[in-house]
């Protein structure tokens, strides 16, 4: 078995839940994505899932539905297109390909962490085996331009500190935050010479906020000057961090808790170095925030015994709903 996977999972690659109480209490309702498991028959509908994506937007994960879509081959009934399947928890929203599960998480650890309790629970319900858990998000990179990738070797808190802490019945829990580091090696030998983006491994910072969190000086506070700023982002440099985000503390710390293999791939927005404001384009980085997704497709297809070489799209996807052109009223 995986060294980075010890004993958490039983021999068979099913998730073993840390938590007596799930197969004591009966039915049990995974609330915000709107199912169960006496609702729903959850091995029949899920047993199948080998990969699971989860990126912050919805219209993110829609379009890397479709795009996984076509890499794996996977065929829609004609004149369909794929089902919201949590459409009735109007929070997250999750789509199956075949073999590969699609979230959105939201923003922040909250968010992908209450999501996360959910989709290990449906991966125990289902009877799913060796499951491998994949973010594919934006971030801000310490040194790197943007439009390039990061595949985080490990997450860290805005204190440096390898752990997620949370008060559980009024005191510290600590669960340390370990990415699988033989996935995050071979996410990185997948990219090919030609592609438009380069691939560093590295630590993440995770913070608690886009703004004062991550020494931004363009939020609506800021007692620090940019000199301050520039200070701390050399010296988490210095650290290897390579780039920060809002999620990959939470998502490796439950990943590993589970017993599940993960890996972070985020494509940067903006290099820190040289400034706070989202200045990009909206179209440039919606072509950017593909470059996680082609990564992520190589090594599905890799794995499924398809040819592992998934070039990006020529232009920025869009969704089967979006008509172009469609005139919009504002009051
Ligand atoms: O999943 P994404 O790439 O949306 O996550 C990053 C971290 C925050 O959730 C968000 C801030 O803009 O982007
Ligand atoms: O700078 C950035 C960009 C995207 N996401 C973040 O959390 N920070």
């Amino acid at each position: 078995m995986n060294a980075y996977l010890l004993d958490r999972r039983f021999e068979d690659g099913t998730v073993r839940l840390r938590n007596p109480h799930i197969a004591e209490m009966g039915p049990d309702i995974l609330y915000h994505i709107g199912l169960g498991s006496s609702s729903h028959d959850l091995q029949d509908m899920f047993s199948d899932v080998r990969f699971v994506c989860m990126g912050g937007t919805p219209r993110r994960m829609e379009q890397f539905a479709y795009y996984i879509k076509d890499e794996i081959g996977y065929k829609l009934p004609s004149g369909t297109t794929l089902l919201d399947i949590s459409y009735q928890s109007y929070r997250y929203c999750m789509y199956k390909v075949g073999p590969v599960l699609c979230f959105s998480h939201g923003m922040g650890i909250p968010s992908v962490g209450i999501l996360l309790h959910e989709v290990i629970k449906l991966m125990y319900h289902a009877k799913c085996r060796d499951p491998v858990f994949f973010r594919l998000g934006t971030c801000g990179g310490i040194g790197i331009d943007g439009g390039n990738l990061v595949v985080s070797e490990s997450a860290v808190d805005g204190l440096l500190r390898p752990y997620l802490e949370q008060p559980v019945l009024g005191e510290i829990q600590r669960r340390p935050a370990i990415l699988d580091p033989e996935l995050a090696s071979d996410l990185k030998n997948l990219r090919s010479d030609d592609d438009p983006f380069t691939v560093t491994l590295g630590k993440t910072m995770c913070t608690y906020d886009f703004y004062e969190g991550q020494g931004r000086v363009d939020g609506a506070f800021c007692e620090y000057t940019e000199a301050d700023k520039l200070a701390f982002l050399q010296k988490i440099h210095a650290a290897n961090v390579v780039n920060m985000e809002m999620e990959s503390l939470g998502f490796a710390a439950l990943c590993y808790h589970a017993g599940v293999r993960s890996a972070v791939v985020c494509v940067t927005v903006i290099n820190r170095l040289q400034g706070d404001q989202m200045s990009t384009p909206k179209e440039e980085l919606n072509k950017w925030q593909e470059y996680p997704q082609v990564l992520v497709a190589r090594y599905i297809r890799k794995v499924m015994g398809l040819p592992a070489h998934a070039p990006p799209r020529e232009h920025s996807f869009l969704l089967p709903n979006e008509v172009p052109d469609q005139k919009k009223f504002q009051s």
